[in-house]
């Protein structure tokens, strides 16, 4: 399944916080969206998975826009997974997994033993099992955030939205994370602050900055010392992963240069 945003603009009390944004995510990529502290990529994220209407332009899945698709087809094609994973009531880990269920269900359906083993399973594959019966609002932000990401894959969507999904997770777990996103082999779109990880794991990506694509390509293509400087304000040296072999940042102040 593909996704695409053509043209499209979003509007906060008279500033363009998104200003004509053309991207499209083909069926089975990984993309990242870059960009610096409030360039637009969460407000971008959320035009996408329809909490904000955009003033302008058009979403598609698959050729049909957003609009014309309603809210249980969207969330069976689509899941999100947003900075803000609050719950409103004191669920238990497998209660909030199966929610993600809900959508492939009709009204008042009960639960099935094939839901139940999808949930361990999602559960199994972010290396939370034994978190099973845990409260959500007593888990730490990095674990709230990969039940979060069992919920995604339990929903079963063909299109992933992911904004910050390695917030909050320490070093290993953001790589698990990210393994596991690229095994899913779903549509994927990520805001990723980390430009190394992003260029480990992104086919391609699109750099946002004040509201406006201003480059996109695969990490080699984009990740350019000019570019960085640019729009990260970072000084930098583009290396080789001694192991991934993909490019390798080295940040620098600039009288070290
Ligand atoms: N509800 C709102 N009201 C007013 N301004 C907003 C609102 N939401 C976002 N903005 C502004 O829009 C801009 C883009 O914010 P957004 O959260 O999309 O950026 P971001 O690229 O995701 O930032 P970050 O990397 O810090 O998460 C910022 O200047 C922000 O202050």
């Amino acid at each position: 399944m593909e996704i695409s945003v053509e043209d499209v603009s979003y509007t906060i009390f008279d500033k363009k916080i998104i200003n004509q944004v053309s991207l499209t995510i083909h069926h089975g990529e990984l993309v990242g969206i870059i960009g610096p502290n409030g360039s637009g990529k969460s407000t971008l994220l959320k035009n996408m998975y329809r909490v904000l209407k955009p003033d302008g332009g058009v979403i598609q899945l698959d050729g049909r826009s957003i609009t014309d698709i309603n809210t249980k087809e969207i969330a069976k094609q689509l899941s999100v997974v947003s900075q803000e994973s609050s719950v409103a009531f004191d669920f238990n880990v497998f209660e909030i997994i199966l929610m993600g269920r809900t959508p492939h269900k009709k009204f008042l359906q009960p639960d099935t033993v094939e839901d139940e083993h999808i949930v361990r399973n999602a559960l199994s594959q972010v290396n939370m099992s034994e978190y099973i019966d845990k409260r959500f609002t007593q888990l730490s932000g990095g674990e709230k955030q990969r039940v979060m990401i069992a919920r995604a894959i339990a929903q079963g969507a063909k299109v992933m939205i992911l904004d910050e999904p390695t917030n909050h997770l320490d070093i290993h777990h953001q790589l698990q994370v990210l393994e596991l996103i690229r095994e899913l082999q779903v549509t994927c779109v990520a805001a990723l602050h980390d430009l190394n990880l992003a260029a480990c794991y992104c086919d391609r990506l699109y750099v946002l900055n004040q509201g406006e694509i201003v480059a996109s390509g695969t990490p080699k293509q984009v990740l350019t010392k000019e570019l960085l400087k640019e729009v990260f304000n970072v000084h930098v040296e583009i290396g080789t992963h001694p192991v991934t072999k993909k490019i390798h940042l080295f940040y620098h102040a600039e009288e070290d240069a």
